[in-house]
C-alpha cells in the first residue's frame, strides 16, 4: 500500500489516542475559559458601575454571573484564572509530546529506510546526499501536526465557540465580521501562493549549496593540491548570491503577509467601531456592558485569529516535507522478499547467463557471464582494472542484480532470497568495504558479548604475532572516520580480522595480498590454508598469482568477451 501523509498521520494517531484525546480535550477547556475571562469583565463592568445589560443575563448558567459581590465575584475570577493556567500549560506540553512523538517515529524509520535502500538507487544523484540533511524536513512536519492540525483545530473551535457568542449577543455584527474576514483569507490566499513558491525555490538552492559543499569538503585533499581555492570561492559566491536574491524576494512577501495579518485584524475592530457607533443599541447606555465583552472577546481572540490567517503557509512548507519523506519511504528497499535460512551445506553458486550493466552506464560490464564457484573449494577469479572484479562482488552480495540471466545457490535461485538471507553466507575483504566504528573493537565485532571480545583479542593477537609489539593495534585503539588513523596494512589486517570473526561459509578476499607487511601477510597466509579446508574461498585480483594453491583459476577479461 501507498504511504501517504494521511496514512503517516492516522497510524501514528491510532497508537497515541489516549494522549490525543487528553490534548484536545485541554485545549477545548482552556478555550473555554479564554472566552469566560472577557464575559467575565462585562460583568465586573456592571459591578462597578451598576449598568445591567439584558445581553448578558443570557450567560446566566455561568457561575460568575450569579455573584452578589465584589468579594466572591472576585474569587471566581481568580479562579477562572487559574484553571485556564492548568489547562493551556497542559495543552501546550501534550501538543509538543505529540509533535515530538510523531517526528520520533519518522526519524526511526526514515533512518531505517536508509539502511534498506537498494545500493543502486541509493547512489543516484540526490537520494544518498538528502539522506544527510532531513531535519529541516522533520522539523516542518512537526509544526505541520502541531500547529497545521492539532491548533488549528483547537483554534478553529475558538473561533467558532466565539462566533457564536457574539452572535448570541448581536447577530448583524457576527455576519459583518464573516464578511470581513472571508475577504481577508482570500486577500491572504494569494499572498501564500507566492510565499510557497518563493519558499520552494529557496530550499531547492539551499539543497544545492549543501550538495556543492559537501562534495568541497569531501574532496578537500584535492582541492588543496590543485589550489582550487580561488575558482571554488567564485562558484560559491554565486551560489550564494543567488541564495541571497531569492531570500530577498521571501522577505518581502513574508513582511508583507506579516504585516497584512494584523493590519487585517485591526480593520475589523475598526469596523465594528463603524457599525457600533450607526447602532441604535448602542446609543444607549444599557448596551456599555455587551459592547465592552465584545471588543474583549475579539481583542483576545485576535492572536488566535492572526494564527489561523496565517496557517496555509504551515500547511504548505509540511506538504513539500511529507511528500519528501514519502518518496524516501517509498524507495526500493532490500529485504523485502521473506528471511529464508539457508543451509550450511555447500552448494555451488552459479552464474548462468549473466548480463549486467549499470543504470547509467552505455556499455555492459558483462554479456554473458556463466560461472560456477564450487563450494569449499579456492577460486581465483582475476583481469584487468575495469572487467568486472568489483561488480562480481556486489552481485554475489546481491548489491546489484543481474539484468538478465540468473545467479543461484545450488538450485535456488538469487531472486527469491532476501539480501539478508546470502549475506548471511558470505564475508569480505575488501578496501571497498570500509572499517567504521570508533574503535578497533567496533570496527571488527557488532555484538558486543564478554566471549566475542576475547575471540577478537586472541585473534588480533594472533594476526599481528609476528609484527613489532609496539605497533600492535588494541581494541581500544581509534580508527577516525572509516578508519582514516589506519595505515593501509592495518587497515587491510582489520577488514580481515571482521571477515574472519563472522564465521561465514563464503569468504572473498580482494587483492589477498596486497598492503600487508611480509610478517603479516605470512600469518595470513597461514590462517587461509587453514580456513581451505572448511570454506568455500574466492580470491580477487588483478594478478594470476597469489601464493594460495587454487583449486579454480578463471580469467574475467576471458569471461566477459
Ligand atoms: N556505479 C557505477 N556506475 C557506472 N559504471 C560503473 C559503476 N561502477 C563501475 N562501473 C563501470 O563498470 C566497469 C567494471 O567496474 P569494476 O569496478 O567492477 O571493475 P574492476 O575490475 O573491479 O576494476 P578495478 O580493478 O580497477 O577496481 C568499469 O568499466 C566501470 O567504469
Amino acid at each position: 500500500m501507498r504511504t501517504t501523509k494521511w496514512r503517516l498521520i492516522k497510524g501514528f494517531a491510532k497508537g497515541q489516542k489516549a494522549l490525543l484525546t487528553i490534548t484536545l480535550l485541554l485545549g477545548f477547556t482552556y478555550n473555554l475559559f479564554t472566552i469566560l475571562i472577557p464575559i467575565s469583565i462585562g460583568k465586573f463592568y456592571e459591578f462597578a458601575f451598576g449598568f445591567s445589560s439584558h445581553r448578558l443575563k443570557a450567560f446566566g448558567f455561568i457561575p460568575f454571573m450569579d455573584t452578589e459581590d465584589h468579594i466572591s465575584f472576585l474569587v471566581v475570577f481568580f479562579t477562572l484564572v487559574i484553571f485556564r493556567f492548568g489547562f493551556e500549560y497542559g495543552n501546550r506540553y501534550g501538543m509538543s509530546l505529540v509533535g515530538e512523538r510523531f517526528v520520533k517515529s519518522l526519524r526511526e524509520r526514515l533512518f531505517d529506510c536508509q539502511m534498506q535502500i537498494a545500493l543502486p538507487v541509493y547512489s543516484e544523484k540526490g537520494i544518498g546526499k538528502y539522506l544527510l540533511r532531513f531535519s529541516g524536513d522533520l522539523k516542518s512536519i512537526q509544526n505541520y501536526l502541531k500547529q497545521g492540525l492539532m491548533r488549528f483545530v483547537q483554534d478553529v473551535t475558538l473561533l467558532s465557540i466565539v462566533f457564536m457568542v457574539i452572535t448570541a449577543i448581536d447577530a448583524l455584527m457576527a455576519l459583518l465580521i464573516l464578511g470581513v474576514l472571508v475577504l481577508a483569507s482570500f486577500i491572504l490566499w494569494l499572498i501564500n501562493k507566492v510565499i510557497y513558491k518563493q519558499s520552494l525555490e529557496r530550499r531547492n538552492l539551499r539543497s544545492g549549496m549543501l550538495s556543492f559543499v559537501n562534495t568541497r569538503l569531501r574532496a578537500m585533499i584535492s582541492l588543496k593540491a590543485f589550489n582550487k581555492n580561488t575558482p571554488e570561492n567564485k562558484r560559491y559566491h554565486k551560489r550564494s548570491t543567488s541564495l541571497y536574491q531569492i531570500g530577498r524576494k521571501y522577505a518581502n512577501t513574508l513582511a508583507l503577509m506579516q504585516a497584512s495579518v494584523p493590519a487585517i485584524t485591526y480593520t475589523l475592530l475598526g469596523v465594528i467601531m463603524v457599525y457600533v457607533l450607526n447602532s441604535p443599541t448602542y446609543q444607549k447606555n444599557h448596551g456599555g456592558s455587551t459592547l465592552l465583552v465584545v471588543i474583549l472577546l475579539i481583542l483576545s481572540i485576535l492572536p488566535v485569529l492572526r494564527r489561523v490567517l496565517r496557517v496555509s503557509i504551515v500547511w504548505k512548507l509540511g506538504n513539500i516535507s511529507f511528500d519528501k519523506l514519502i518518496q524516501v519511504f517509498e524507495l526500493p528497499k532490500e529485504n523485502e522478499l521473506p528471511f529464508q535460512e539457508l543451509s550450511r551445506e555447500k552448494d555451488p553458486i552459479i552464474f548462468e547467463n549473466v548480463q549486467f550493466s549499470y543504470n547509467n552506464a552505455p556499455k555492459s560490464v558483462f554479456r554473458n557471464l556463466n560461472l560456477v564457484i564450487q563450494p569449499g573449494n579456492t577460486t581465483l577469479l582475476f583481469g584487468p582494472s575495469g572487467c568486472g572484479k568489483s561488480t562480481i562482488i556486489k552481485l554475489l552480495l546481491k548489491t546489484v542484480s543481474p539484468g538478465k540471466g540468473r545467479l543461484k545457490i545450488g538450485e535456488i535461485p538469487y531472486t527469491v532470497l532476501s539480501e539478508k538471507a546470502i549475506r548471511k553466507r558470505i564475508a569480505v575483504v575488501s578496501n571497498d568495504y570500509p572499517l567504521y566504528g570508533r574503535d578497533v573493537y567496533e570496527a571488527i565485532v557488532y555484538s558486543r558479548s564478554k566471549e566475542r571480545k576475547i575471540r577478537a583479542s586472541k585473534l588480533l593477537a594472533y594476526m599481528q604475532y609476528f609484527e613489532n609489539p609496539k605497533d600492535h593495534l588494541q581494541l581500544h585503539d581509534r580508527i577516525g572516520d572509516l578508519g582514516s588513523n589506519l595505515n593501509s596494512g592495518q587497515s587491510k589486517l582489520l577488514q580481515y580480522c571482521r571477515a574472519f570473526l563472522t564465521d561465514k561459509p563464503i569468504l572473498i578476499i580482494e587483492e589477498p595480498f596486497k598492503s600487508l607487511s611480509c610478517r603479516t601477510r605470512s600469518r595470513v597466509l597461514d590462517k587461509l590454508k587453514d580456513l581451505q579446508n572448511e570454506k568455500t574461498i574466492i580470491l580477487i585480483s588483478h594478478s594470476q598469482k597469489t601464493q594460495l594453491k587454487t583449486d579454480q583459476t578463471i580469467n574475467l577479461a576471458a569471461q566477459v568477451q
